[in-house]
């Protein structure tokens, strides 16, 4: 069997694949991080040798737990690189782009080989240019919708934590912080889409626990497909043949 696990900053999210020619998935779920200890019990319910191929953009403290939680000597954890999987990291200091984005870019590879805005909307929303050729050309990181919102909370007098819900003229000051906060993460990923909305087969590849809040409002051609990091780390532990 191979688990593949993307840790993020809000949540852990994995993946139990068979190891055989059909791959099937197994199992899958996610936890916060004040779960993290009892992803083990997943091997209560599926006994066997285990090999764990992971990204983690959540520090060294949660690598180690999830480690020790799985009780397998070791976590192949993937480090972004200037190459691999038929993408080619143009970032200034490949080593210095996040595990998970590299995991997505190589997932979006795989699963549409034409120009592609791969964009996860977890804690950070992050929205990434990838070329027709496999090339990461470079990408955004903002705040997600629910960092926007506190933020607003937090460094504000007069603005609540509250749920608003999205409209077009809002009329509300709740209303107005949700419309806001939605609008903000769809109008940088509708401009970066700009940037590559000419070339054939353009599309932009949504997912990331954050993405349904905002998709209906994206007017761009669109794909919402639920983890594409796991797909990514798929590719890496060598279940799927990249293209390219
Ligand atoms: N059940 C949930 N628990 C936590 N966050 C959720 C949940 N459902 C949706 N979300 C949203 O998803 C975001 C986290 O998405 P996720 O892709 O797991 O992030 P990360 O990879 O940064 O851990 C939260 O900020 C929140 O906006
Ligand atoms: C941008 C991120 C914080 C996104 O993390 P997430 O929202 O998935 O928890 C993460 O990919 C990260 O720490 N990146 C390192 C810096 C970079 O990619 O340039
Ligand atoms: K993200």
């Amino acid at each position: 069997m191979i688990l593949l696990v993307d840790a993020g900053n809000t949540r852990i999210k994995w993946r139990l694949l068979a190891d055989d020619a059909v791959q099937a998935v197994l199992d899958e779920g996610a936890l916060g991080h004040d779960g993290i200890d009892t992803i083990g019990r997943l091997r209560e319910r599926h006994r066997g040798p285990l090999r764990v191929v992971g990204s983690n953009v959540a520090g060294t403290a949660v690598a180690k737990r999830i480690t020790a939680a799985l009780g397998v000597d070791a976590v192949e954890w993937l480090r972004p690189a200037p190459q691999a999987c038929g993408v080619r990291n143009l970032y200034d200091h490949p080593e210095q782009l996040g595990a998970d984005r590299w995991a997505a870019l190589i997932g979006a590879r795989h699963t549409h080989a034409q120009a592609s805005l791969v964009v996860t909307a977890g804690t950070a929303t992050t929205v990434d240019l990838l070329s027709a050729d496999g090339d990461f050309l470079g990408g955004l990181i903002l705040p997600g919708v629910d960092l926007m919102q506190q933020s607003l909370a937090r460094g504000t007098a007069q603005l609540p934590l509250a749920d608003g819900r999205y409209v077009p003229q809002p009329r509300r000051t709740v209303d107005a912080i949700r419309s806001g906060c939605l609008h903000a993460q769809a109008g940088a990923i509708e401009r970066m889409f700009r940037q590559i909305a000419a070339e054939p087969g353009a599309l932009c590849l949504l997912g990331g626990g954050a993405a349904d809040s905002f998709a209906a409002l994206l007017d761009i051609p669109l794909r919402r497909i639920d983890n594409l990091v796991l797909c990514g780390l798929a590719v890496v532990a060598g279940l799927h043949s990249a293209n390219a």
